[in-house]
């Protein structure tokens, strides 16, 4: 697959924002250099200007490998990524201070991201209230519940605006309200032309999602 050249169903002559291409990986299990566990056997996908795409697994199955290898925090043992966007990422553990509040996480990110103070300002201020955890702000993140740490977690990956969203198990801790939030923040991203990749291990309404895809014996499987 070339990501210059490939068309998107329905589309002609876009640029994926993001292409994988022919991935593998395996771990080392003990010492013998012989017990290596093949988790990704060529994995090829390609996520184009405002699509959400789910990819879904069973459990141990490798989606958090490849999470890891499109964000570049895990190298592949053989394939090419392609990244055209801003990647914004979401682990499935947060990844946080304990001893800092939402606030002082959202000021720490957004420097890191080299924001302006106005643009740290305005992102704060919509993502407090599209997650609806605004009275969280002058909370520690050592006393905040797992649903809500999702919510810092998730608002810490659309700081930026990024143009791809990647999320490894976003909705897990989240209740039903939070949810249908969710949703909604990402159907404000397709239409803004931003695109989402969701990692889950079960999806409930597939058609939220524009496609999925099935990681299965180590390959990326349309649905
Ligand atoms: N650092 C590692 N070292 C050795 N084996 C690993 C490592 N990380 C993952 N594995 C193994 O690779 C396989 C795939 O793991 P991975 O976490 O990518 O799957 P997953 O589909 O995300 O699973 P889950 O749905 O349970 O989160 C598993 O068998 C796991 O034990």
């Amino acid at each position: 697959m070339n990501a210059s050249t490939v068309a998107a169903p329905g589309q002609v002559r876009t640029v994926p924002v993001l292409a994988a291409e022919g991935i593998e990986k395996s771990y080392r299990h003990g010492m013998w250099p012989g017990r290596r566990q093949q988790v990704l056997r060529g994995v090829d996908l390609a996520l184009w200007p405002g699509e959400v795409v789910g990819l879904v697994g069973e459990n141990g199955s490798g989606k958090s490998t490849v999470m890891k290898i499109l964000v570049g925090a895990l190298p592949a043992d053989a394939g090419t990524i392609t990244r055209s966007g801003r990647m914004g990422y979401c682990p499935q553990e947060p990844v946080v201070y304990e001893r800092l509040t939402c606030d002082e996480h959202v000021e720490l990110f957004a420097r890191a991201y080299g924001m302006s103070q106005e643009a740290e300002r305005r992102s704060r201020r919509e993502l407090y209230a599209a997650l609806g955890f605004e009275r969280y702000a002058s909370t520690r993140a050592d006393q905040l519940s797992g649903g809500t740490l999702a919510k810092l977690n998730l608002g810490l990956a659309l700081l930026p605006d990024p143009d791809v969203l990647l999320l490894d198990e976003p909705y897990a801790g989240f209740d039903w309200d939070t949810y249908l939030k969710f949703w909604q923040l990402v159907a404000q991203r397709r239409e803004a032309g931003r695109s989402v990749l969701i990692i889950s291990h079960f999806v409930a309404d597939e058609q939220r999602f524009d496609r999925l895809l099935d990681l299965r014996a180590g390959k990326a499987v349309p649905r």
